[in-house]
């Protein structure tokens, strides 16, 4: 899955992933009223909306990005209905040739991480295997420590999917735990050494391992020093957009051939039609406009 990521990144010429986070305030009002009249306002109007409208940005963006990632909290929020719009939006992206990293940040014991690995592994019923989510990546948290992230990485291995480990978090106060200093380095420079470490059992092809890192845009200087420190190590970037970052900010977290990110933006697209009334309720077309942007800003 690290030498499709790749490899499609090239063929595009593009590292953008479109973030799928819907909300309510998000979604156009034709769209709203038509499915709240059918359906009452209910959980399952609410998951219909999501569906419609992710269905939308993805028809206007397959061709021109690599991937697409569903942050599941947005659909969790609305119960079973909420993750079948979850579920049914990862179905239609690949349909549409989209690699899904499925942002689901889980991590826990072993034994439950085990089970939370079937995100990417699949789910074996007494020999019958079903692949019930469909993510061909998922983000993973590893606070717990190794016992936590071996069954993910397992999971990786058998069925060639990916995950990405949280190093440095694009979010303000990411500095109160993983910036303090220990023996003289940052827990997040530690992460960083164990996630380059466990990468090294699971290499693709083409000088990345299917262990990725999640490493925040918002942080320049230490994104540099995490690509020097991780040369094998794939970042998923975010924090571009609606969070300050910039494609000038990220020079020094690709490589020296241009490769080594893939950059999401989640409202700076999905909810770029809001930001021009002259777009009206023209969603996919404002999406699409907004990923060109931002694969121009990136090159
Ligand atoms: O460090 C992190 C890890 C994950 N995220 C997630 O990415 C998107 C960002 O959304 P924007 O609208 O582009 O700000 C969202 O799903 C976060 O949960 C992150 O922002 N930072």
């Amino acid at each position: 899955m690290i030498d499709s990521l790749l490899k499609k990144i090239d063929e595009l010429n593009n590292p953008t992933v479109v973030g799928l986070d819907p909300t309510l305030e998000m979604m156009p009002g034709s769209l709203k009223a038509n499915l709240f009249e059918q359906y009452g306002k209910t959980p399952e109007a609410v998951g219909r909306i999501f569906t419609a409208f992710n269905k939308e940005i993805i028809d206007s963006v397959a061709d021109i990005v690599p991937a697409v990632k569903p942050q599941i909290a947005m659909y969790e929020k609305y119960g079973l209905e909420g993750l079948k719009a979850y579920a049914d939006t990862i179905r239609y992206a690949a349909e549409k040739g989209l690699i899904v990293i499925g942002d689901i940040k889980r991590g826990d014991i072993s034994s439950t991480a085990a089970a939370y690995a079937a995100h990417i592994g699949g789910t074996d019923i007494e020999g019958e295997e079903f692949d019930l989510w469909q993510e061909d990546w998922i983000t993973v948290n590893p606070y717990l420590g190794v016992d936590g992230i071996q069954p993910f990485i397992d999971a990786c291995n058998k069925k060639d999917r990916g995950i990405f480990v949280l190093v440095k978090t694009s979010n303000p106060s990411s500095s109160q735990l993983q910036d303090i200093v220990v023996d003289g380095h940052t827990i997040y420079e530690r992460v960083a050494e164990l996630v380059e470490e466990w990468g090294r059992q699971s290499m693709g092809t083409l000088g990345y391992s299917r262990i990725g890192a999640v490493v925040g845009a918002t942080h320049k200087e230490q994104g540099e020093k995490l690509r020097k420190l991780m040369p094998q190590t794939f970042f998923l970037v975010p924090g571009y957009g609606a969070q300050g970052g910039t494609g000038a900010d990220l020079r020094g977290f690709f490589d020296k051939e241009g490769r080594g990110c893939i950059v999401n933006s989640s409202r700076g697209i999905t909810a770029a039609y809001k930001k021009d009334s002259r777009y009206g309720d023209k969603v996919g077309e404002a999406a699409r406009d907004a990923a060109l942007a931002m694969k121009n800003d990136l090159r």
